[in-house]
Protein backbone atom coordinates (compact mmCIF):
# COMPACT_ATOMS: atom_id res chain seq x y z
CA UNK A 1 0.00 0.00 0.00
CA UNK A 2 1.18 3.76 -0.58
CA UNK A 3 0.96 4.48 2.94
CA UNK A 4 3.36 1.96 4.20
CA UNK A 5 6.55 3.22 5.82
CA UNK A 6 8.59 1.36 3.30
CA UNK A 7 6.94 2.99 0.58
CA UNK A 8 8.88 6.11 1.34
CA UNK A 9 12.31 5.36 2.70
CA UNK A 10 14.49 3.26 5.07
CA UNK A 11 12.73 1.37 8.31
CA UNK A 12 13.58 -0.66 10.69
CA UNK A 13 13.04 -4.35 9.89
CA UNK A 14 12.94 -7.35 12.38
CA UNK A 15 13.71 -10.80 11.02
CA UNK A 16 13.90 -14.08 12.45
CA UNK A 17 15.05 -17.46 11.56
CA UNK A 18 14.95 -21.00 13.02
CA UNK A 19 17.59 -23.02 11.06
CA UNK A 20 18.38 -26.36 10.66
CA UNK A 21 19.94 -27.08 13.71
CA UNK A 22 16.65 -27.48 15.75
CA UNK A 23 18.85 -24.91 18.10
CA UNK A 24 17.02 -22.00 18.59
CA UNK A 25 15.02 -18.44 17.04
CA UNK A 26 17.85 -16.05 15.86
CA UNK A 27 16.63 -12.48 15.46
CA UNK A 28 17.93 -9.03 14.43
CA UNK A 29 17.18 -5.22 13.40
CA UNK A 30 18.18 -4.01 10.48
CA UNK A 31 17.72 -0.32 8.56
CA UNK A 32 17.44 -1.09 5.38
CA UNK A 33 14.99 0.30 2.07
CA UNK A 34 15.52 -3.50 0.56
CA UNK A 35 18.50 -2.28 -1.58
CA UNK A 36 20.99 -1.41 1.00
CA UNK A 37 22.06 -2.29 4.40
CA UNK A 38 21.88 1.13 6.53
CA UNK A 39 22.03 -0.10 9.85
CA UNK A 40 22.22 -2.65 11.98
CA UNK A 41 20.28 -3.08 15.32
CA UNK A 42 20.06 -5.17 18.29
CA UNK A 43 19.23 -8.84 17.95
CA UNK A 44 18.96 -11.49 20.56
CA UNK A 45 18.34 -15.56 20.56
CA UNK A 46 16.10 -17.50 22.34
CA UNK A 47 16.98 -21.75 22.62
CA UNK A 48 14.44 -24.13 22.01
CA UNK A 49 13.96 -25.97 25.45
CA UNK A 50 15.00 -29.80 24.69
CA UNK A 51 11.13 -30.97 24.99
CA UNK A 52 10.48 -28.54 22.25
CA UNK A 53 13.31 -29.67 20.43
CA UNK A 54 11.92 -33.43 20.98
CA UNK A 55 8.74 -32.05 18.95
CA UNK A 56 10.57 -30.36 16.39
CA UNK A 57 12.65 -33.66 15.71
CA UNK A 58 9.79 -35.76 15.95
CA UNK A 59 8.18 -33.23 13.20
CA UNK A 60 11.30 -33.20 10.66
CA UNK A 61 9.86 -34.49 7.10
CA UNK A 62 6.23 -33.48 7.63
CA UNK A 63 4.17 -31.82 5.46
CA UNK A 64 0.64 -29.68 6.51
CA UNK A 65 -2.30 -32.35 7.78
CA UNK A 66 0.53 -34.99 8.77
CA UNK A 67 0.53 -33.97 12.67
CA UNK A 68 2.47 -30.84 12.92
CA UNK A 69 0.04 -28.27 14.89
CA UNK A 70 2.30 -29.08 17.98
CA UNK A 71 5.51 -28.53 16.26
CA UNK A 72 3.58 -25.09 14.33
CA UNK A 73 3.09 -24.30 18.28
CA UNK A 74 5.98 -24.31 19.22
CA UNK A 75 7.66 -22.33 16.09
CA UNK A 76 4.88 -19.66 17.09
CA UNK A 77 5.52 -19.92 20.94
CA UNK A 78 9.14 -19.22 20.85
CA UNK A 79 9.16 -16.20 17.93
CA UNK A 80 5.98 -14.39 19.76
CA UNK A 81 8.31 -14.35 23.13
CA UNK A 82 11.72 -13.68 21.50
CA UNK A 83 10.32 -10.93 18.82
CA UNK A 84 8.03 -9.12 21.50
CA UNK A 85 11.17 -8.16 23.28
CA UNK A 86 12.29 -6.04 20.15
CA UNK A 87 10.88 -2.12 19.99
CA UNK A 88 10.43 0.11 16.95
CA UNK A 89 10.20 -2.53 14.24
CA UNK A 90 8.41 -1.68 11.64
CA UNK A 91 7.44 -4.92 9.45
CA UNK A 92 8.87 -8.35 10.40
CA UNK A 93 10.68 -11.19 8.24
CA UNK A 94 9.46 -14.46 9.76
CA UNK A 95 11.04 -17.96 8.55
CA UNK A 96 9.73 -20.26 10.56
CA UNK A 97 11.09 -23.96 10.75
CA UNK A 98 11.81 -25.99 7.69
CA UNK A 99 10.41 -29.56 8.39
CA UNK A 100 10.72 -30.92 5.03
CA UNK A 101 11.85 -29.44 1.50
CA UNK A 102 11.38 -31.32 -1.83
CA UNK A 103 11.18 -28.86 -4.80
CA UNK A 104 10.12 -30.62 -8.07
CA UNK A 105 8.48 -33.00 -5.37
CA UNK A 106 5.70 -32.43 -2.47
CA UNK A 107 7.35 -28.52 -2.27
CA UNK A 108 8.79 -26.61 1.02
CA UNK A 109 7.06 -26.98 4.04
CA UNK A 110 8.38 -23.61 7.18
CA UNK A 111 6.28 -24.74 10.45
CA UNK A 112 4.57 -21.39 11.72
CA UNK A 113 1.57 -19.18 11.07
CA UNK A 114 2.80 -15.57 10.17
CA UNK A 115 -0.67 -14.51 10.29
CA UNK A 116 -0.97 -15.59 14.07
CA UNK A 117 2.12 -13.72 14.81
CA UNK A 118 1.56 -10.27 13.02
CA UNK A 119 -2.02 -10.51 15.43
CA UNK A 120 0.44 -11.11 18.40
CA UNK A 121 3.12 -8.99 17.67
CA UNK A 122 0.63 -5.84 16.09
CA UNK A 123 2.52 -5.52 12.99
CA UNK A 124 2.80 -6.75 9.67
CA UNK A 125 4.61 -10.13 8.89
CA UNK A 126 6.04 -11.51 5.65
CA UNK A 127 6.30 -14.73 5.86
CA UNK A 128 6.07 -17.92 3.67
CA UNK A 129 9.23 -17.14 1.86
CA UNK A 130 9.83 -19.92 -0.39
CA UNK A 131 6.45 -21.49 -1.89
CA UNK A 132 6.55 -18.96 -4.98
CA UNK A 133 9.92 -19.79 -5.70
CA UNK A 134 9.05 -23.56 -5.68
CA UNK A 135 5.38 -23.31 -7.58
CA UNK A 136 7.64 -21.55 -10.22
CA UNK A 137 9.56 -24.27 -10.33
CA UNK A 138 12.91 -22.99 -8.33
CA UNK A 139 14.57 -24.72 -5.36
CA UNK A 140 12.97 -21.68 -3.18
CA UNK A 141 16.49 -22.04 -1.44
CA UNK A 142 18.63 -20.45 -0.69
CA UNK A 143 17.18 -17.36 -0.16
CA UNK A 144 19.92 -15.61 1.92
CA UNK A 145 22.22 -14.79 -1.57
CA UNK A 146 20.16 -11.48 -2.29
CA UNK A 147 21.38 -9.84 1.41
CA UNK A 148 24.52 -11.38 0.99
CA UNK A 149 24.72 -9.22 -2.15
CA UNK A 150 23.90 -6.35 -0.59
CA UNK A 151 26.44 -7.05 2.22
CA UNK A 152 29.44 -7.06 -0.64
CA UNK A 153 28.30 -3.90 -1.57
CA UNK A 154 28.26 -2.56 2.24
CA UNK A 155 31.59 -3.85 3.20
CA UNK A 156 32.76 -2.46 0.03
CA UNK A 157 34.14 -5.34 -2.00
CA UNK A 158 35.06 -4.65 -5.55
CA UNK A 159 36.34 -7.99 -6.79
CA UNK A 160 34.65 -11.69 -6.71
CA UNK A 161 33.71 -13.17 -3.47
CA UNK A 162 31.94 -15.49 -1.94
CA UNK A 163 29.88 -15.87 1.46
CA UNK A 164 29.37 -19.46 2.89
CA UNK A 165 26.48 -20.57 5.86
CA UNK A 166 27.81 -23.60 7.51
CA UNK A 167 24.87 -24.42 9.51
CA UNK A 168 22.72 -27.35 9.58
CA UNK A 169 23.29 -27.71 6.09
CA UNK A 170 25.96 -25.70 4.01
CA UNK A 171 25.20 -23.03 1.64
CA UNK A 172 27.39 -20.93 -0.55
CA UNK A 173 27.03 -16.86 -2.63
CA UNK A 174 29.14 -16.63 -4.89
CA UNK A 175 29.37 -12.54 -5.54
CA UNK A 176 30.29 -10.24 -8.21
CA UNK A 177 29.84 -7.14 -6.74
CA UNK A 178 31.03 -4.85 -9.72
CA UNK A 179 27.37 -5.25 -10.82
CA UNK A 180 24.49 -3.13 -10.33
CA UNK A 181 21.77 -5.14 -8.36
CA UNK A 182 21.50 -9.18 -7.08
CA UNK A 183 19.22 -9.70 -10.38
CA UNK A 184 21.44 -8.81 -13.11
CA UNK A 185 22.73 -11.33 -15.12
CA UNK A 186 26.28 -12.57 -13.70
CA UNK A 187 25.72 -11.06 -10.42
CA UNK A 188 24.92 -14.15 -8.29
CA UNK A 189 25.51 -17.94 -8.06
CA UNK A 190 24.19 -19.83 -4.84
CA UNK A 191 23.52 -23.01 -3.89
CA UNK A 192 23.40 -25.86 -0.78
CA UNK A 193 26.88 -27.61 -0.92
CA UNK A 194 25.77 -30.46 0.69
CA UNK A 195 25.48 -31.39 4.67
CA UNK A 196 27.36 -28.98 7.40
CA UNK A 197 26.46 -29.47 11.06
CA UNK A 198 22.95 -31.23 11.10
CA UNK A 199 24.74 -34.92 10.43
CA UNK A 200 27.71 -33.62 12.86
CA UNK A 201 25.58 -32.97 15.56
CA UNK A 202 22.95 -36.22 14.85
CA UNK A 203 25.88 -38.52 15.92
CA UNK A 204 27.12 -35.92 18.93
CA UNK A 205 24.28 -35.84 19.87
CA UNK A 206 23.39 -40.03 20.02
CA UNK A 207 26.80 -40.81 21.73
CA UNK A 208 27.55 -37.90 24.17
CA UNK A 209 24.08 -36.42 24.62
CA UNK A 210 26.02 -32.80 24.04
CA UNK A 211 24.37 -30.52 21.30
CA UNK A 212 27.38 -30.30 18.77
CA UNK A 213 30.82 -30.88 18.82
CA UNK A 214 31.99 -27.88 20.74
CA UNK A 215 35.65 -26.80 18.86
CA UNK A 216 35.78 -29.65 16.70
CA UNK A 217 37.13 -31.55 19.97
CA UNK A 218 35.76 -34.76 19.34
CA UNK A 219 36.95 -34.93 15.21
CA UNK A 220 40.06 -33.80 16.09
CA UNK A 221 40.74 -37.02 18.27
CA UNK A 222 39.69 -38.55 15.59
CA UNK A 223 40.73 -40.22 11.61
CA UNK A 224 39.02 -39.45 8.34
CA UNK A 225 38.01 -42.60 6.78
CA UNK A 226 38.53 -42.16 3.43
CA UNK A 227 36.47 -44.83 1.90
CA UNK A 228 33.37 -43.51 3.47
CA UNK A 229 34.10 -40.18 2.26
CA UNK A 230 34.77 -41.38 -1.24
CA UNK A 231 31.68 -42.45 -0.67
CA UNK A 232 30.10 -39.50 0.30
CA UNK A 233 31.46 -37.08 -2.50
CA UNK A 234 30.43 -40.06 -5.34
CA UNK A 235 26.47 -39.19 -4.43
CA UNK A 236 24.94 -37.32 -7.46
CA UNK A 237 24.38 -34.49 -5.67
CA UNK A 238 27.70 -33.12 -6.21
CA UNK A 239 27.22 -33.76 -10.29
CA UNK A 240 24.24 -31.50 -10.47
CA UNK A 241 24.96 -28.07 -12.17
CA UNK A 242 23.91 -25.22 -9.47
CA UNK A 243 21.31 -23.77 -8.56
CA UNK A 244 20.44 -26.85 -6.23
CA UNK A 245 19.15 -27.60 -2.41
CA UNK A 246 18.62 -29.74 0.17
CA UNK A 247 16.87 -31.27 3.01
CA UNK A 248 18.47 -31.35 6.09
CA UNK A 249 18.36 -35.12 5.95
CA UNK A 250 18.54 -35.99 2.48
CA UNK A 251 22.44 -37.71 3.46
CA UNK A 252 20.72 -39.88 6.10
CA UNK A 253 22.87 -42.78 4.57
CA UNK A 254 26.06 -41.19 5.48
CA UNK A 255 25.42 -40.83 9.52
CA UNK A 256 23.79 -44.40 8.76
CA UNK A 257 27.49 -45.59 8.00
CA UNK A 258 29.54 -42.90 10.16
CA UNK A 259 27.39 -44.63 12.84
CA UNK A 260 29.62 -47.83 12.57
CA UNK A 261 32.99 -45.71 13.51
CA UNK A 262 34.47 -44.94 16.77
CA UNK A 263 32.65 -41.51 17.67
CA UNK A 264 35.90 -39.59 16.77
CA UNK A 265 36.40 -40.80 13.60
CA UNK A 266 32.91 -40.90 12.99
CA UNK A 267 33.06 -36.90 13.46
CA UNK A 268 36.18 -36.31 11.93
CA UNK A 269 34.97 -37.69 8.58
CA UNK A 270 31.79 -35.97 9.00
CA UNK A 271 33.30 -32.82 9.82
CA UNK A 272 35.44 -33.62 6.71
CA UNK A 273 32.53 -34.13 4.70
CA UNK A 274 31.46 -30.98 5.18
CA UNK A 275 34.61 -29.47 4.28
CA UNK A 276 34.75 -31.43 1.02
CA UNK A 277 30.89 -30.50 -0.23
CA UNK A 278 32.21 -26.95 -0.02
CA UNK A 279 35.60 -27.33 -1.89
CA UNK A 280 32.97 -30.01 -4.11
CA UNK A 281 30.64 -26.36 -4.44
CA UNK A 282 33.43 -24.15 -5.13
CA UNK A 283 34.14 -26.04 -8.72
CA UNK A 284 31.34 -24.44 -9.57
CA UNK A 285 32.29 -20.62 -9.34
CA UNK A 286 32.00 -18.44 -12.47
CA UNK A 287 35.61 -17.08 -11.63
CA UNK A 288 37.80 -17.59 -8.48
CA UNK A 289 37.27 -15.07 -5.60
CA UNK A 290 39.39 -13.01 -3.57
CA UNK A 291 38.17 -14.45 -0.13
CA UNK A 292 35.48 -16.52 1.36
CA UNK A 293 33.44 -15.22 4.34
CA UNK A 294 32.03 -17.77 6.72
CA UNK A 295 29.05 -17.27 8.49
CA UNK A 296 26.58 -19.81 10.39
CA UNK A 297 27.60 -21.82 13.67
CA UNK A 298 30.42 -24.14 11.24
CA UNK A 299 32.76 -20.86 11.59
CA UNK A 300 33.31 -21.63 15.47
CA UNK A 301 34.40 -25.22 14.97
CA UNK A 302 38.46 -24.85 14.16
CA UNK A 303 38.75 -28.23 12.35
CA UNK A 304 36.15 -27.32 9.75
CA UNK A 305 37.61 -24.04 9.58
CA UNK A 306 41.26 -25.26 9.51
CA UNK A 307 39.78 -27.77 7.12
CA UNK A 308 38.70 -25.27 4.55
CA UNK A 309 41.68 -22.91 4.71
CA UNK A 310 43.91 -26.29 3.67
CA UNK A 311 41.61 -27.05 0.81
CA UNK A 312 40.62 -23.76 -1.15
CA UNK A 313 42.67 -21.34 -2.76
CA UNK A 314 41.60 -18.13 -1.21
CA UNK A 315 41.63 -16.83 2.50
CA UNK A 316 38.65 -18.21 4.45
CA UNK A 317 37.71 -15.70 7.19
CA UNK A 318 34.53 -15.56 9.38
CA UNK A 319 32.26 -12.50 8.21
CA UNK A 320 33.24 -10.92 11.77
CA UNK A 321 36.70 -10.24 9.46
CA UNK A 322 34.37 -7.48 7.69
CA UNK A 323 32.32 -6.12 10.84
CA UNK A 324 29.49 -8.62 10.09
CA UNK A 325 27.70 -10.89 13.01
CA UNK A 326 27.92 -14.74 11.67
CA UNK A 327 25.53 -15.61 14.03
CA UNK A 328 22.67 -12.84 13.44
CA UNK A 329 23.14 -12.92 9.26
CA UNK A 330 20.19 -14.93 8.39
CA UNK A 331 17.97 -13.51 10.75
CA UNK A 332 18.93 -9.58 9.18
CA UNK A 333 18.30 -11.83 5.88
CA UNK A 334 15.08 -12.21 6.56
CA UNK A 335 14.22 -8.92 7.86
CA UNK A 336 15.88 -7.37 4.76
CA UNK A 337 13.95 -9.89 2.11
CA UNK A 338 10.83 -8.44 4.13
CA UNK A 339 11.05 -5.20 3.01
CA UNK A 340 12.10 -6.58 -0.36
CA UNK A 341 9.04 -8.35 -0.46
CA UNK A 342 6.36 -5.77 0.69
CA UNK A 343 8.19 -3.80 -1.84
CA UNK A 344 7.50 -5.99 -4.66
CA UNK A 345 10.74 -6.39 -5.24
CA UNK A 346 12.60 -10.13 -6.33
CA UNK A 347 14.08 -12.28 -3.77
CA UNK A 348 15.53 -14.86 -6.38
CA UNK A 349 16.39 -15.37 -9.43
CA UNK A 350 17.48 -17.62 -12.19
CA UNK A 351 20.84 -18.14 -10.70
CA UNK A 352 19.99 -18.43 -6.73
CA UNK A 353 17.25 -20.89 -7.36
CA UNK A 354 16.82 -21.99 -10.45
CA UNK A 355 13.76 -20.22 -11.15
CA UNK A 356 12.55 -19.52 -14.38
CA UNK A 357 11.34 -15.19 -13.63
CA UNK A 358 12.54 -13.09 -10.59
CA UNK A 359 10.47 -13.82 -7.91
CA UNK A 360 9.38 -11.43 -4.71
CA UNK A 361 8.54 -14.88 -2.52
CA UNK A 362 6.43 -14.46 0.49
CA UNK A 363 3.52 -13.03 1.56
CA UNK A 364 2.05 -10.40 4.04
CA UNK A 365 -0.35 -10.70 7.21
CA UNK A 366 -1.22 -7.66 8.54
CA UNK A 367 -2.67 -7.48 12.05
CA UNK A 368 -6.10 -8.12 11.89
CA UNK A 369 -6.64 -4.83 13.83
CA UNK A 370 -5.11 -2.61 10.93
CA UNK A 371 -7.52 -4.65 8.24
N1 LIG B 1 31.58 -23.49 19.32
C1 LIG B 1 31.17 -24.32 18.38
N2 LIG B 1 31.91 -25.38 18.02
C2 LIG B 1 31.50 -26.24 17.07
N3 LIG B 1 30.35 -26.13 16.40
C3 LIG B 1 29.57 -25.09 16.70
C4 LIG B 1 29.91 -24.13 17.70
N4 LIG B 1 28.92 -23.21 17.76
C5 LIG B 1 27.99 -23.58 16.85
N5 LIG B 1 28.37 -24.70 16.22
C6 LIG B 1 27.62 -25.46 15.21
O1 LIG B 1 26.78 -24.58 14.50
C7 LIG B 1 25.41 -25.03 14.58
C8 LIG B 1 24.49 -23.85 14.56
O2 LIG B 1 24.69 -23.15 13.39
P1 LIG B 1 23.61 -22.15 12.84
O3 LIG B 1 22.93 -21.48 13.96
O4 LIG B 1 24.28 -21.36 11.79
O5 LIG B 1 22.62 -23.20 12.17
P2 LIG B 1 21.16 -23.01 11.64
O6 LIG B 1 20.88 -21.56 11.42
O7 LIG B 1 20.26 -23.77 12.53
O8 LIG B 1 21.24 -23.79 10.27
P3 LIG B 1 20.84 -23.43 8.76
O9 LIG B 1 21.68 -22.28 8.31
O10 LIG B 1 21.15 -24.70 8.07
O11 LIG B 1 19.37 -23.14 8.76
C9 LIG B 1 25.35 -25.81 15.87
O12 LIG B 1 24.27 -26.71 15.84
C10 LIG B 1 26.71 -26.48 15.87
O13 LIG B 1 26.69 -27.64 15.09
C1 LIG C 1 14.77 -25.19 2.81
C2 LIG C 1 15.61 -24.49 3.82
O1 LIG C 1 15.12 -24.08 4.87
N1 LIG C 1 16.89 -24.34 3.52
C3 LIG C 1 17.82 -23.66 4.40
C4 LIG C 1 18.82 -24.69 4.94
O2 LIG C 1 19.75 -24.06 5.83
C5 LIG C 1 20.89 -23.64 5.06
C6 LIG C 1 20.53 -24.02 3.65
O3 LIG C 1 19.64 -25.12 3.87
C7 LIG C 1 19.73 -22.90 2.92
O4 LIG C 1 19.35 -23.41 1.68
C8 LIG C 1 18.44 -22.53 3.66
O5 LIG C 1 18.56 -21.46 4.57
C9 LIG C 1 19.15 -20.23 4.30
C10 LIG C 1 18.78 -19.26 5.35
C11 LIG C 1 18.79 -19.60 2.95
O6 LIG C 1 17.69 -19.79 2.46
O7 LIG C 1 19.63 -18.86 2.43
Amino acid sequence: MRGDPWMNGPVWALGAMSGTSLDGVDAAMVLTDGHQVLEFGPHAYRPYSPAEQAVLRAALGRWPGEGVEAAAEVVETAHAELLARFEGAQIVGFHGQTLAHEPGGRGTHQAGNGGLLADVLGLPVVWDFRTADVTLGGQGAPLAPFYHFALAKKIGATRPLAFLNLGGVGNLTWIDPTQPGPEAEGALLAFDTGPANAPLNDLIRARTGRDCDEGGEVAAKGRVKKPLLDRFLSHPYFLKIPPKSLDRDAFAELVQAAKKLDTASAAATLTAAAVSAVVKGAEHFPRPVSRLLVTGGGRHNPVMMKGLARRLSCPVEPVEAVGLNGDMLEAQAFAFLAVRVAKGLPTSCRTTTGVAANVGGGQISRPSALV
